[in-house]
């Protein structure tokens, strides 16, 4: 079923409505240009917009709040110039209480659903490293421009985790069947231009201001287009994909917890930490 788009009451607000949008807190920071109706999200999480519970929540209500203002686009990037994203966060699996585990899943399902089924056009400006969680984010938008000398991948093998199926589908959708079966399995990271080259990314960089204007750039190609048409195609492109993953996600939520607290996998976090701790002291 087509979600958002067969509503006239919602066209018909779309000349009309250009609403700031602001988050409750400052983990999500939205602006929106009034002229262009284009807005901008950056993801506020210091030091690595790790993906928290918290976080998450507040992607999905930014999310949800533009999707009700009837912007025209948006770019989704971060405060740091150093990481777009460094995932999951990973103190959320150290030893964790198993509710909150499976709300932690469950809005990161939420959050791919949100940000992969918006219906205006969406661009990831990954002005820093985009792990795991990262390149979820950015995979979720229509269009990635990534600035150089950074990494993207899908790492979760790496770190003892296995790849679901819905995040699997949106790798494949992007670099095709061949090269995502090969990557998710071996965890491939990919500086910038390797990510250019296999089309995980769509343009390069040099710098956020260059970055930007690619980004608008992308947005303006739609500027004299029928938004209905446009939003229609995608998501009538996306919306099975969606479904998909709504109707196994009981299932996905249950594979999670039990691949978390599977005891090699939290010896395995610890080692993990203390290595990043390692690399910082280095
Ligand atoms: C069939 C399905 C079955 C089961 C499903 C199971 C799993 C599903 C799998 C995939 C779906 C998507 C889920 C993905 C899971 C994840 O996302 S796991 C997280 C993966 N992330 C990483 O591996 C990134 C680790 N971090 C780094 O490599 C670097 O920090 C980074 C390059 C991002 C930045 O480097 P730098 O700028 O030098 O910063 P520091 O390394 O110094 O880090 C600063 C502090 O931040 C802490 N930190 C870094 N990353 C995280 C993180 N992801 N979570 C929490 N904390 C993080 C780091 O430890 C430093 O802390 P400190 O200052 O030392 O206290």
């Amino acid at each position: 079923m087509l979600r958002k788009i067969f509503n006239p009451a919602r066209l018909s607000r779309f000349q009309r409505t250009m609403v700031t949008v602001s988050s409750s807190d400052a983990l999500v920071s939205t602006e929106v240009d009034d002229k262009t109706g284009y807005a901008t999200v950056t993801l506020n999480r210091a030091p690595v917009n790790s993906l928290s519970l918290e976080l998450m929540t507040e992607i999905v209500k930014t999310v949800d709040e533009l999707e009700r203002s009837n912007i025209r686009g948006m770019v989704l990037t971060s405060f740091s110039n150093k990481v777009f994203c460094a995932g999951l966060d990973i103190m959320e699996m150290v030893n964790p209480d198993l509710d909150r585990l499976r709300a932690v899943w469950t809005r990161l399902q939420d959050t791919w659903a949100s940000l992969y089924g918006t219906s205006f056009p969406t661009v990831a400006l990954i002005n820093g490293h985009a792990p795991a969680g990262g390149c979820l984010l950015a995979l979720c938008c229509e269009y990635r421009v990534m600035c150089n000398n950074f990494n993207i991948g899908l790492n979760e093998t790496q770190l003892g985790l296995a790849v679901p199926p819905w995040l699997q589908g949106t790798m494949r959708q992007t670099i095709g069947t061949r090269e995502a079966e090969i990557h998710c399995i071996k965890g491939t990271m990919f500086n910038s231009q390797d990510a250019l080259k296999i089309g995980l990314v769509d343009e390069l960089a040099a710098e956020n201001g260059e970055a930007m204007q690619r980004a608008l750039h992308y947005l303006n190609t739609f500027k004299q287009m029928s938004p209905y048409a446009r939003s229609a195609t995608k998501l009538l492109m996306r919306n099975k994909d969606i479904e998909d993953m709504k109707r196994g996600r009981k299932e996905d939520v249950e594979r999670f917890v039990e691949n978390v607290m599977n005891s090699d996998f939290q010896n395995g976090l610890t080692v993990y930490l203390q290595s990043l701790k390692n690399r910082k002291n280095k």
